[in-house]
């Protein structure tokens, strides 16, 4: 069902992972799609998928860290969309080290893309939304590590968990506007990001490559690792009207790992 047809909705970190089946799964949904990433090519490849699926697509390139690239790419959107409702808040990076060794070049880093980018993209949509005297939709990307803490992923968790935060107060500050504010927090999804922190785990506990991904999944009760789809059928919901009595939100989709 076309839940969304001619919004336009930006998603950041679209390039690859969770972020392109977001982009893919809201265009078969209705929407037309802004890209957002710091790759072109990757960001060309997810247009042309966008394009074949009989949405429009625009890129962007723009680090979510610097507040004026993420202004810039909802003007962005809006220019060449016609449009500006749905803002996807999803780039982000993870981190694996022990918090006695965590350096603050590395922690100043993570929180600068993954809290303030989502920041700048609370701001930057509720003022677009605003100024064009419409409603609105913000979903920003938490994790199960927003709900719990764990063990040499501690920064990146205390991340998660600040998008929490936000997400709560943004919801309360931005309802008046009609603008509603909800989270996602997947569990062991299947992508590069997961790739990146099995690697950091081998170096920092001697664990086997695949071993620590093979544990987390051991532990999820539906049996199998999560995939970018599964997540962006939640964010689906989200974007889409059945979800407009929601907000300040941030539940989990991770197969049964985290229960709270
Ligand atoms: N993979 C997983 O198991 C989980 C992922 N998440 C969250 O979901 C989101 C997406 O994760 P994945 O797709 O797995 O990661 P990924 O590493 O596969 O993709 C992340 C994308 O974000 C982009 N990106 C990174 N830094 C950026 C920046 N400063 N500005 C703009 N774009 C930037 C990258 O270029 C990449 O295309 C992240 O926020 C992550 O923390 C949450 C829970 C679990
Ligand atoms: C990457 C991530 O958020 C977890 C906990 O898997």
């Amino acid at each position: 069902m076309r839940t969304i047809d001619g919004k336009v909705a930006l998603v950041t970190g679209a390039g690859q992972g969770i972020g392109r089946a977001i982009a893919l799964r809201l265009a078969k949904d209705g929407a037309d799609i802004a890209i957002v990433d710091l790759h072109q090519d990757k960001m060309a490849a997810v247009a042309a998928e966008v394009a074949a699926l009989g949405r429009k697509a625009t890129t962007f390139v723009a680090d979510v860290g610097d507040r004026d690239q993420v202004y810039a790419a909802v003007e962005h959107a809006e220019k060449t969309l016609g449009g500006f409702d749905i803002m996807v808040n999803n780039a982000g990076i993870a981190q694996v080290r022990a918090l006695l060794d965590v350096t603050p070049a590395e922690t100043e880093r993570i929180f600068r893309i993954n809290v303030d980018g989502v920041l700048w993209g609370i701001q930057a949509a509720a003022k677009k939304f605003r100024a064009r005297g419409h409603k609105g939709k913000i979903i920003n990307a938490s994790s199960i590590a927003g709900h719990e803490g764990y063990a040499l992923l501690g920064v990146y968790s205390a991340t998660k968990f600040a998008i929490r935060a936000l997400t709560q107060a943004a919801a309360k500050e931005l309802a008046s506007s009609g603008i509603t504010v909800n989270a996602y927090c997947p569990g062991v999804v299947g992508t590069d990001m997961w790739v990146e922190i099995d690697k950091g785990m081998v170096e920092a506990t001697g664990a086997e490559p695949g071993a620590t991904y093979r544990k987390f999944v051991e532990g999820i009760a539906l049996g199998r690792a999560e995939t970018p789809d599964d997540v962006a059928a939640f964010v689906s919901y989200l974007a889409g009207p059945d979800a407009d009595y929601m907000t300040g939100q941030a539940p989990m989709i991770d197969g049964g790992l985290v229960y709270r």
